[in-house]
């Protein structure tokens, strides 16, 4: 191959992975924007806060429940298929919301939309093992990574400024026809594997390739689940990685407002200043472990700050300033361990059924986020004073300290779990001959 093909070679990867990026990034423009238009959506149906958490929340029951199955699929019929299906899917679950009659019409909207998106995260991930080089896996899936957080960021605040402009059933129907758009592009341009674009493999440039598994899908899920590293890279992934969402994404704005009295706003800041943190980490500890060819120290390291960090929030005579400022951008970091247990799960086993291995753990560390959330907030009723203001409980700092060792004993728990996990060296196993 000449030069010229090497060129052709990146122009068609980028041109891939930018296209299931941008369905990425929509996906989490899917799933945070109910919160962001929280009010008008509210107002227009005249629903409950409840109700409205219900309707948002039907998009991660699909999700999780759909990752295991889009694994398969991924594995078996590729990441072009599945996710072109599931953006179409996802863009008719926007629209539907966008035009809902009424409140329970308006319901189905993130239930579809869950069941669309469910297919992308694991399919970039796939496409990426399948275009780039084994030593390059913990980079890019890095900028996977931190490319999906700025979704998150652009869904949560930006967003909301459109609405100034926009009624917010025109917002949903132009992000569900853009969903349909990029899913056409997908099957347009999107190729599974450098074969398929008619690469031949042995360049070095090229990345190994893995075929189509010859099992049945359920020996091979069975293979997946009796993996000893998987397991204990979930553990180890749910210590850092769960526990930080759990936080960020629920009981890290309450510490702040009820133990220290500071607002909303002001308490926002420390959690999205975590995220951000979280998502610049994600790239440098993906790079990282490819420049230096190891994965387990990392994944121990990870864990051992996240203890660190719950213990110090849960224990140490905190505030807000610089002392909460490095707490919780400790807690952040460490959870950009998950790049590197992502690379782990996709190593230990055949490249033809990691789209398997990828689902199992990303559905685990999503299971772990909610049960942890829901732990917490059992924990805190259980030392709550009984105090009420305005009809509310009321609770203070020492409510939370329960929470806080529960995530320092789980990020314990998974750092004992990284000491089993196998050192892969960057390296896939190989496949069996069928
Ligand atoms: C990419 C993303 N998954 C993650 O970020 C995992 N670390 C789990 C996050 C759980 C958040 N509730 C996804 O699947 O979209």
């Amino acid at each position: 191959m000449t030069d010229l093909s090497k060129f052709g070679f990146n122009k068609i990867r980028w041109t891939i992975f930018t296209l299931l990026t941008l369905s990425f990034i929509l996906g989490f423009f899917h799933r945070f924007a109910p919160g962001a238009f929280a009010e008008a959506v509210r107002g227009e149906f005249h629903i409950s806060a409840a109700a409205l958490g219900t309707l948002a929340s039907m998009h991660f029951y699909t999700y999780t429940v759909m990752q295991i199955p889009s694994g398969i699929l991924i594995d078996r019929f590729g990441a072009r298929l599945n996710v072109s299906i599931g953006a179409v899917i996802a863009g008719l679950g926007s629209i539907v919301f966008g035009l809902a009659p009424t409140f329970a019409v308006a319901s189905l909207g993130p239930f579809i939309v869950g069941l669309g998106v469910s297919t992308i995260f694991v399919g970039i991930m796939k496409s990426n093992s399948l275009w780039f080089r084994e030593n390059q896996y913990g980079w890019i899936s890095g900028i996977t990574m931190l490319l999906g957080n700025v979704g998150s960021v652009l869904a949560a605040g930006p967003l909301a400024v459109l609405l100034q402009w926009f009624s917010w059933r025109s917002i949903f129907v132009v992000a569900g026809i853009l969903s349909v758009v990029l899913s056409l592009l997908t099957y347009w341009l999107v190729r599974d594997t450098p074969q398929e674009a008619g690469f031949q493999p042995g360049k070095g440039y090229l990345p190994s390739q893995g075929p189509v598994s010859p099992n049945h899908w359920l020996q091979d899920l069975k293979t997946v689940l009796s993996n000893k590293t998987i397991g204990f890279t979930l553990w180890a992934g749910v210590g850092t990685n769960a526990t930080f969402y759990a936080f960020a994404g629920l009981w890290g704005i309450p510490v702040l407002r009820d133990g220290f009295h500071l607002s909303n706003n002001e308490a926002s800041l420390y959690t999205t200043v975590a995220l951000a943190a979280y998502g610049a980490a994600s790239l440098a500890i993906g790079w990282f472990s490819d420049k230096i060819g190891l994965r387990k120290p990392l994944i121990i390291l990870g864990n051992a700050l996240s203890s660190v960090g719950w213990l110090g929030l849960a224990l140490l005579p905190w505030n807000p300033g610089w002392s909460a400022w490095l707490l919780y951008l400790l807690v952040g970091i460490a959870a950009s361990q998950i790049v590197v247990t992502f690379a782990v799960v996709k190593e230990v086993v055949p490249s033809s059924i990691c789209g398997m291995a990828l689902a199992f753990l990303n559905a685990g560390i999503f299971l772990g986020v909610a049960l942890l959330q829901s732990c917490f907030g059992w924990i805190m009723d259980l030392s709550w004073s009984g105090a009420m203001a305005n009809g509310a409980p009321q609770y203070t700092f020492p409510d939370y300290i329960g929470g806080l060792l529960l995530f320092a004993a789980v990020s314990m728990v998974g750092l004992v779990s990284s000491f089993f996990v196998t050192e892969t060296y960057c390296q896939s196993v190989k496949e069996k001959a069928a």
